[in-house]
């Protein structure tokens, strides 16, 4: 191979890597700290690169940090990481609704896939333990969906 044809080939090999940001909603720490360790791992298992990770307070919280994020040229893709949990009024349905909303408005608004890690409403601590591997499958959504627009965009 010559060094021209070696650089192209880095170069392609390059543009084929995803890169993630991460916002985390850490709300609940304990909690936060598990997806966020098992969404790396599906990064890493997708041979994809995190580019930023930025904590955020709460899952509400989420969307505007998406937005400056999916803003970036270096960011191809983000997935939004959280739990909202049942207390005792319908501030998970309210948290975890206008959440959902206004992420895909900051996917179609900069034409960037975010995928949706947060897990609620409806749902205990517990429950969002058992389901940290589906929070973490956000990543492979905002992958394959960048993925998707790659295969559909014009040159
Ligand atoms: N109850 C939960 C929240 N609530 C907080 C909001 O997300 C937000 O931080 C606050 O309203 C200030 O803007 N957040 C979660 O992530 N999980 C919850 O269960
Ligand atoms: C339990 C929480 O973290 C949150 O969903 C709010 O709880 P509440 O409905 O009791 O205000």
């Amino acid at each position: 191979m010559t060094p021209t044809e070696a650089d192209s080939a880095t170069t392609a090999e390059a543009d084929s890597v995803a890169r993630v940001a991460l916002v985390v909603a850490r709300f609940y720490p304990d909690l936060a700290d598990e997806i966020t360790a098992a969404a790396e791992a599906r990064v890493d298992a997708r041979d994809a690169t995190v580019v930023e990770r930025v904590p955020v307070p709460g899952a509400y919280d989420a969307p505007l940090v998406a937005d400056r994020l999916a803003r970036r040229d270096d960011v191809d893709a983000v997935a939004v990481l959280g739990v909202v949990v049942t207390g005792d009024t319908d501030h998970d349905q309210v948290v975890t609704h206008a959440t959902a909303r206004l992420l895909g408005r900051v996917a179609l608004d900069r034409d960037t896939p975010v995928g949706f890690g947060v897990l609620g409403p409806d749902m205990s601590g517990a429950e969002a333990h058992d389901r940290v591997e589906k929070a973490a499958s956000a990543v492979d959504a905002a992958i394959d969906t960048h993925a998707a627009l790659r295969s559909v965009t014009s040159p």
